[in-house]
């Protein structure tokens, strides 16, 4: 029979209750004990919704208290000595490298956190030493949480980072020079014991991810598949029959480094079904072969028609013993269940599928290739009925929109001076000191806003009354700023849920949920709003909000607009067009957005699109080529339409700009605020390599972590910067938005980055 699988589960809960249980036990309001019975909960319901779903092979392993890539860090004795020296238990050590720890005289930053690959969740890097060992930990996850499932009757598929990606996405610790793929040898001992334990506990398969075979690969790299695998082989009938899984994107290029005698290998079939003969025609004689075909990063259900002559094609050239009916990809990236959506106009609702429903859809695909469609006549129907409806409703079609997109021409993508003539007239107008101080826009969520409008949709405050509320907040985000001695201030964004999803609610063409929380690192999650036809804006957006904060300030205030390019990649975008057009749509939409603050008297306006790079095609070349020249228009097309004198910033939460820093140079924006604190500063080097002219803000702090940084780590991040960027082209501000963190600290942080600027505004201000 064909079997169906999953690659994992969302763990946050049906209510968020995973954020809601370590949020509490970092507030020290639960114990650890509770933390982990809750999490302990959790597992065992996810477990069983795949089991009632009738799934045959449910992943564990998949769970996590906040990165999957942190926990292998630990489980394989990987931890840095920082973390390990102050004594903090298993638990506190976990969060330490995810989030910083400073309590109880303990004080270390986390563990850098970057994009797992082209999606909006982020993995904690392992950070390696010149004299990295690696020893399993006594009692390896992995085990714990497969006995657990068989305790409850459930005999599950663990899910294991395999080991060449596990180097590949790590890193030499900050002055070391370690090869982490040189690690290799040294690490696959503990694979070893670690896959023997997992035998010995009754795991029959283990899905490895070896999700880094769909990028181009240096050659160290390709060459240590061979090894690990070779070894994995030797071990025989010791270890776990191993399920080889990649996704995200072909693997055609790297067809040779899959193991020959592997038991299965898993490809997305989602993102690039066009691969499947290709890989079948190169599959050992005995190899499975786990089909993706349920997307596990997009909420449209599944055309089950075509999922099924997609496997039934695999089937015939396989057999039947050797095809598996799985998700593309973890469904990690997907919301828990379309049931809770409550407000969803019927007709859209179902069109979508969220994790729970995707979880019945592989059952139902494995089911009509065994028993015939027949066996699930009713399930098919049904589903023929939906897409069709999706297919040809009108609420997909604006042609009024069409029509707009018809008639942008080449002017519509430039400035009308080049940025010599407009930063002069900036800054006459602006009149900013040397090293501005500025912010990246958002100033902590408290509770207290967060629950007034909780209480606004509840009906519980009017409008008005919630108004005057966001106007106070812009107030008192204004004085904050005056009292510090910014020198760029910013409205705070109280009123935004989301810097994606408030632009969501406010667009034609959008729908969005009420309970579809995707995680997006650790407790912090998103609910992505979905992209359902011809985006428009019926009416400007954030106009109000920040003609207020300009009527309460002394300072330049910066209008504060998320990208064409970021709106459309942490949406859940449409799959009938392409890509390039829905950021078209959004262009023009933001465009028209622009020009209204400008009118209003918005002189400095930033335009955020720190999804850009994630969504760079993960392969160099002809595709890369393509994103990046549509994905730059999206961005010129929106902040084009202003006078030379209102000035364009731009915000990008990483700093890795070497592929394609020729794009970013493109985008023509005055200002850039980037990421920084975490990297090398010698990155900045391309900045320097292409003589960029224009002006940049690399971030001083991070602000992922609680943390305070002192005054003097932030001079010594300066010192560097001044190292590559000129005085008169730099900024200072923080890495990202505070919108995570607390006042506090805030003020804090805030406070030493001031004092550190203007130690060197003194030293360089002759
Ligand atoms: N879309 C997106 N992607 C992004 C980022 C981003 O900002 N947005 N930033 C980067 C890092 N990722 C981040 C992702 C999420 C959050 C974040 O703060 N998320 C919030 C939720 C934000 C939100 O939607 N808030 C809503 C709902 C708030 C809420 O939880 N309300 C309670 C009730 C109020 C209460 O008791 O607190 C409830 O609904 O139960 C609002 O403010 O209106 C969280 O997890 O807590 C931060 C960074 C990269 N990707
Ligand atoms: C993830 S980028 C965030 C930019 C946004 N303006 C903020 O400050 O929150
Ligand atoms: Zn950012």
């Amino acid at each position: 029979m064909v079997q169906s699988a999953v690659l994992g589960f969302p763990r946050m809960g049906v209510n968020r209750d995973l954020k809601k249980a370590t949020e509490n036990y970092w507030a020290g309001k639960i114990s650890q004990e509770e933390l982990l019975t809750e999490a302990k909960r959790l597992r065992l319901a996810h477990w069983k919704i795949q089991k009632d779903a009738g799934v045959d092979i449910i992943p564990s392993n998949d769970f996590a208290l906040y990165d999957q890539v942190l926990s292998h860090i630990q489980d394989f004795g990987a931890v840095p000595e920082r973390y390990t020296k102050d004594g903090l238990d298993t638990v506190d050590q976990y969060f330490a490298m995810g989030r910083g720890h400073q309590k109880g005289g303990v004080d270390v930053p986390s563990l850098e956190m970057v994009k797992w690959f082209d999606s909006n969740y982020h993995y904690v890097k392992p950070t390696l030493q010149d004299n990295q060992t690696f020893k399993l930990s006594a009692s390896p996850k992995a085990v714990v949480e497969f006995n657990e499932a068989k305790e409850a009757g459930i005999v599950t598929r663990p899910v294991l980072v395999g080991p060449v990606s596990f180097l590949h996405l790590g890193k030499a610790d900050r002055g070391q020079s370690v090869e982490p793929i040189d690690l290799l040898e040294k690490l696959l001992p503990v694979y070893e014991e670690l896959l023997v334990q997992l035998k010995q506990a009754g795991a029959e398969t283990v899905q490895i991810d070896e999700p880094v075979l769909v990028f181009d690969l240096p050659a160290k790299t390709k060459a240590a598949f061979k090894p690990a695998y070779e070894k994995f082989a030797s071990l025989g009938d010791k270890i776990p029959k191993l399920v080889f899984t990649t996704y995200f994107g072909d693997i055609v290029h790297n067809l040779d480094l899959v193991p020959k005698d592997i038991y299965a290998v898993h490809i997305d079939l989602v993102r690039n079904p066009e691969q499947l003969e290709t890989v079948i025609g190169a599959l050992g004689p005995q190899t499975v072969l786990s089909a993706g075909v349920v997307d596990g990063r997009n909420i449209w259900k599944t055309n089950l028609k075509r999922a099924i002559e997609t496997v039934e094609s695999a089937v015939q050239k396989l057999g039947k013993e050797r095809v598996i009916v799985a998700t593309s990809s973890s469904l990690l990236h997907t919301p828990h269940t379309l049931a809770s959506e409550k407000k969803l106009d019927a007709e859209i609702a179902d069109w979508f599928s969220f994790a729970s429903e995707k979880t019945v859809e592989v059952a139902v695909i494995a089911k009509a290739v065994t028993e015939g469609p027949a066996a699930v006549r009713e399930q098919l129907e049904a589903n023929a009925k939906s897409i069709q409806a999706r297919a040809t409703s009108p609420r997909t079609n604006d042609p009024k929109v069409k029509e707009r997109q018809s008639k942008i021409v080449a002017a519509d993508y430039n400035r009308k001076s080049e940025f010599p003539a407009r930063i002069s007239s900036q800054q006459a107008k602006l009149k900013l000191p040397l090293f501005p101080t500025t912010t990246i826009g958002s100033f902590p969520q408290t509770k207290e806003i967060r629950l007034s409008r909780t209480k606004l949709t509840k009906g519980e405050i009017t409008a008005q009354e919630y108004d005057s509320f966001i106007e106070k907040e812009i107030r008192d985000n204004v004085k904050i700023q005056e009292e510090l001695g910014l020198d760029v201030f910013v409205h705070g964004e109280p009123e935004r849920n989301d810097m994606v999803q408030y632009f969501g609610e406010r667009l034609d063409g959008y729908a969005f949920t009420t309970h579809a929380w995707v995680q997006s690192y650790g407790s912090r999650c998103v609910r992505p709003p979905i992209i359902v036809g011809d985006i428009s804006r019926p009416a400007p957006m954030t106009v109000k909000e920040s003609k207020y904060a300009v009527s309460v300030s002394s300072k330049p205030m910066k209008g504060m607009l998320t990208g064409p390019v970021t709106c459309l990649r942490w949406s859940f975008p449409r799959d009938d067009v392409h890509q390039s057009v829905q950021a078209e749509q959004l262009a023009l939409a933001l465009r028209d957005e622009v020009v209204d603050l400008e009118a209003a008297g918005i002189d400095v306006i930033q335009v955020d699109e720190p999804a850009l790079r994630e969504g760079l095609p993960l392969r160099s070349g002809k595709e890369r080529d393509a994103y990046l020249k549509w994905a730059v228009q999206a961005f010129r097309l929106s902040t084009t339409g202003v006078e030379d004198s209102t000035q364009i910033h731009s915000h990008f939460c990483y700093s890795e700009f070497q592929d394609f820093f020729h794009a970013i140079a493109a985008l023509d924006a005055d200002v850039l605020s980037i990421e920084n604190s975490k990297s090398d500063a010698k990155l900045l080097g391309v900045f320097v390599d292409s003589a960029y002219p224009r002006h940049i803000g690399p971030g001083v702090y991070d602000i992922h972590s609680p943390r305070v940084p002192s005054e003097q780590e932030i001079k010594d991040r300066i010192e560097e910067m001044l190292q590559y960027l000129k005085p008169e082209q730099l900024w200072i501000n923080p890495d990202c938005g505070l919108k995570t963190r607390q006042w506090k600290e805030t003020k804090e942080a805030l406070a030493n980055m001031i004092a550190a600027t203007k130690h060197f505004r003194a030293k360089y201000t002759k």
